[in-house]
Parts: C-alpha cells; sequence; structure tokens
C-alpha cells in the first residue's frame, strides 16, 4: 500500500513521528511536505495530495493541520475523495469499515502523537465491509455529479 501524507505549518511535528512510526511498520508512503519553518494553505496542501489519491497513484491520504478540519472540508470537495476527520478510535476504523473513506485527516493541536499513531494504524489496517455499506458509498459518489 502506497500512502500520500501532507500537513500545513501545523503538523509538520506530528507528521515527523507519524512518518518515523511507517518507517518502523515497513509502510511505503511519499511525503508531501510541509517542513518545520515552511507555511501553507491548508486547501493547497489538501489539493496536492488528494489529486495522488484520487488518481490512483496513492491508494490512501494522510493529511494533518491544526485541528483537522480544514484539510477535511478541502479533501472532501476533490471527486473521488473520502476524507475523514478522526480524533478517535471507533470512528477511524469505521470510517474505513463502512464509509470506505481514502483520506485520514488528524488535527495536530487536538491529539498527542500517541493517539495519531494509533489512529493512523487502525485506518490503514481496517477494511472497507461492503456489502450494504457499497450501496451507501456509491449514493456519496453520485452527489459528486
Ligand atoms: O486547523 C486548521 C484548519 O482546519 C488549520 O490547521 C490551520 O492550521 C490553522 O488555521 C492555522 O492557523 P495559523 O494561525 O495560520 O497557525
Amino acid at each position: 500500500m502506497k500512502i500520500a501524507i501532507g500537513c500545513d505549518h501545523a503538523g509538520p511535528e506530528l507528521k515527523a513521528e507519524i512518518l518515523a512510526h511507517l518507517d518502523e511498520k515497513g509502510v511505503e508512503y511519499t511525503d508531501f511536505g510541509i517542513q518545520a519553518g515552511e507555511k501553507v494553505d491548508y486547501p493547497d496542501k489538501a489539493k496536492e495530495v488528494c489529486e495522488k489519491v484520487a488518481s490512483g497513484e496513492y491508494e490512501m491520504g494522510i493529511l494533518i493541520c491544526g485541528t483537522g478540519i480544514g484539510m477535511s472540508m478541502s479533501a472532501n470537495k476533490i471527486k473521488g475523495i473520502r476524507a475523514a476527520c478522526c480524533s478517535d478510535y471507533f470512528s477511524a476504523k469505521y470510517t474505513r469499515a463502512h464509509n470506505d473513506a481514502n483520506v485520514l485527516c488528524i488535527g495536530a493541536r487536538v491529539l498527542g502523537a500517541g493517539l495519531a499513531i494509533e489512529l493512523v494504524d487502525v485506518f490503514l489496517e481496517t477494511e472497507f465491509e461492503g456489502g450494504r455499506h457499497q450501496r451507501r458509498v456509491d449514493k456519496i459518489s453520485e452527489l459528486e455529479k
């Protein structure tokens, strides 16, 4: 699985912790920045990362801003993206299982690194259940038309 990850200026430190964790687990990723000391508006970074996911070049995306909310609002404007802003384990698990979310948004000013990493792990490891949930995800796609 290839992951695309990016953040705004609220997130470089948390992103670095998540990347170190992905390195340890051997998960393949591309870091689309930004790095500490740089600044970017979150919609610009959301667009860059989500276009990579929507094109199929990357299977999943992770976006970090202060709250995770601006990233998720922006990401969900991109066709084919189902982004979820999560700050609890249950939501991170079930947005994969039931919504087939393909982008996880995290608030670096909301969560500590320990919980953020747990959310990343469960998000990446949980399979979409399909079945009745597929019909609903298809209806989300219909809303894009
Ligand atoms: O939380 C955010 C949007 O949902 C963003 O994190 C931004 O990081 C936040 O708005 C940044 O604000 P700043 O005053 O430029 O640090």
